[in-house]
């Protein structure tokens, strides 16, 4: 018998593997396929049902991303996504256009008559919308079912034909009831049974790595953080002794931290690892000197990562295989997740340099998301403070200051940092804030400090919650928290006269500055 399958196309949104991962939470097997898939090999595959995601684009421009109009005419239910709901009703005869009013973040959702979709799910809902066109009439034979104030068409089926679409994105958290949305896609409407089991991660890598590895030597990039931990964890089970962390220095990493890393991961540490600290602070300064623009910073950064890499690799000896804790959201946001915009480079991804002098790079995390990365590092026996940390992202500080990076502006970014973990972690709020971190504006400003002029820098603060890293909120972090680490910055680190607070969400901000 055919393994059920659900196949998402993608358009090119940011949330693709969201949804599929959202799918595979029903039990049901789901993979992403590109728009440029041919029907044909669609068809072959026998799909219960197909989901096409959001995109960038605007189906009623020339170019825009479109589908062969036979898959409406399959009988394989078809739910539409956003850009994916606009281009079923624009295919089908409905109208798609500019909306008047565009609509972002969270939105109440008017569910105006009962539908295999909305099964229950309340009649006034949350979901989360991110659209600036909009459909304006809905194809022919199709009802609405649920709209907003400034969205007349919020969702609509085709009950015969199978097909749904929802202007609104089911699959991200922010979507109060958008898990059972599409639990009721995959169950009422595709008719799933939903027996698909993920088979024991862990286990089933651990395999694999064996068997690409045979006797040859591994290096892996390990940062201390959540995920090279688990990764090299994880490769430490698999091939032992062949297995050498390195572990760099370059000049950008949090107060302390790298003596933090040593501790853990070094010859004194839990591990029995075989531990390199490569202490590379000056040749990243050197490299970084005087660029301003975002992405050639990622991209300075990324490529004296891998030359570290490489030199390490070579004083060892016969090393065929690099190891990198890449997750998912490094993938799609670096653009290379399938149809998805770069929004950022990540230096493990799309900062990798053209050239690379290993035989393989080897990512074992590359399909899971942080908090299923965090279920495999329990599995593994990691303990809790190390897979809870927050994340801290491989450029460092060199993204948490704007503009160009010197020795004297880590400093100051270094100890506005500290002192926010601390005054964070005293009120107890560490574990309920996902990330938070101090960033250096560019920005100079006039202040008054003992009765004297200052013309010093502004320090921004940030603190988000999110579970998937993909979307987050600001924290509303209590005042007196954000007031007593105020005055402690301003007394504390020299050449900072004002402190801000980031109070903007991803999207329409990212987490990280640059
Ligand atoms: N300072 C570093 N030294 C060596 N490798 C690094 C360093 N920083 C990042 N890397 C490599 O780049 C990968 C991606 O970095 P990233 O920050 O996303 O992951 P992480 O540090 O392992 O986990 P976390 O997201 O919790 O910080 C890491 O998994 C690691 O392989
Ligand atoms: O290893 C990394 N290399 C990078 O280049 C990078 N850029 C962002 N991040 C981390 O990814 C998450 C999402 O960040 P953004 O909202 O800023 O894209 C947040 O957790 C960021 O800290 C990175 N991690
Ligand atoms: N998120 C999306 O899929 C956006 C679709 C389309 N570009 C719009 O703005 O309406
Ligand atoms: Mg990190």
């Amino acid at each position: 018998m055919k393994r059920e399958t659900v196949i998402v196309l993608d358009f090119g949104g940011q949330y693709n593997q969201l949804i599929a991962r959202r799918v595979r939470e029903c039990n049901v097997y789901c993979e992403i396929y590109s728009y440029k898939t041919d029907l044909e090999k669609i068809k072959a595959m026998e799909p219960k049902g197909i989901i096409f995601t959001g995109g960038p684009n605007s189906v009623y421009l020339e170019d825009s991303p479109s589908y062969a109009k036979e898959i409406y005419d399959l009988g394989i239910p078809v739910l539409g996504i956003c850009y994916g709901s606009q281009l079923m009703m624009h295919q089908l005869g409905g109208k798609v256009c500019k909306a008047p009013v565009r609509e972002y973040g969270k939105i109440e959702v008017t569910v105006d008559q009962s539908s295999a979709l909305f099964e229950n799910v309340s009649e006034k809902t949350i979901c989360w919308m991110s659209h600036n066109d909009y459909i304006e009439q809905a194809a022919p034979g199709f009802k609405i079912i649920a709209h907003t104030p400034d969205c007349p068409v919020a969702a609509v089926e085709n009950v015969e034909k199978k097909l749904y679409a929802t202007q609104f994105h089911p699959e991200v958290l922010h979507t109060k009831e958008g898990k059972q949305m599409l639990a009721n896609f995959v169950f009422n409407v595709c008719g799933c049974a939903g027996s698909w089991k993920m088979d024991s991660f862990v286990e089933e890598s651990i395999k694999a790595i064996r068997e690409k590895v045979g006797d040859g030597k591994v290096l892996c990039a390990l940062s201390g953080g959540v995920d090279s931990s688990v990764a090299a964890v994880l490769l430490s089970k698999a091939v032992g002794d062949q297995l050498t962390c390195v572990f760099v220095d370059h000049g950008l990493l949090r107060k302390n931290e790298g003596d933090e890393v040593e501790a853990v991961f070094g010859p004194d540490g839990n591990y029995n690892l075989n531990f390199i600290r490569v202490n590379a602070q000056e040749r990243f300064y050197e490299k970084l000197k005087g660029v301003e623009e975002p992405e050639a910073k990622r991209k300075i950064i990324g490529e004296e990562f891998i030359r570290v890499f490489e030199e390490e690799a070579k004083k060892i000896g016969a090393v065929d295989f690099l190891v990198q804790g890449t997750i998912y959201p490094d993938v799609v946001e670096s653009g290379v997740g399938g149809e998805s915009t770069v929004i950022k480079s990540h230096h493990n991804v799309g900062g990798l340099p053209e050239h690379v002098d290993f035989k393989e790079i080897i990512e074992p995390l590359r399909d899971l998301f942080k908090d299923e990365v965090r279920k495999a590092g329990l599995e593994l026996g990691i303990p809790d403070y190390l897979v809870f940390r927050q994340p801290f992202p491989g450029p460092g500080l060199g993204i948490r200051i704007i503009g160009d990076v010197t020795a004297e502006k880590v400093q100051m970014v270094q100890d506005a940092d500290a002192i926010w973990r601390e005054e964070i972690a005293k009120a107890g709020l560490d574990k309920e804030v996902n990330q938070y971190f101090a960033a250096l504006t560019n920005m100079r400003s006039v202040g008054v400090m003992g009765d004297e002029r200052t013309y010093d820098y502004a320090i921004a603060l940030r603190a988000v919650t999110t579970t998937d890293f993909m979307t987050a909120e600001s924290a509303e972090i209590p005042w007196d928290v954000i007031g007593r680490t105020t005055s402690r910055i301003v007394n504390e680190v020299k050449h900072v006269n004002r402190v801000m607070y980031d109070c903007t969400g991803k999207p329409p901000a990212t987490i990280e500055f640059e």
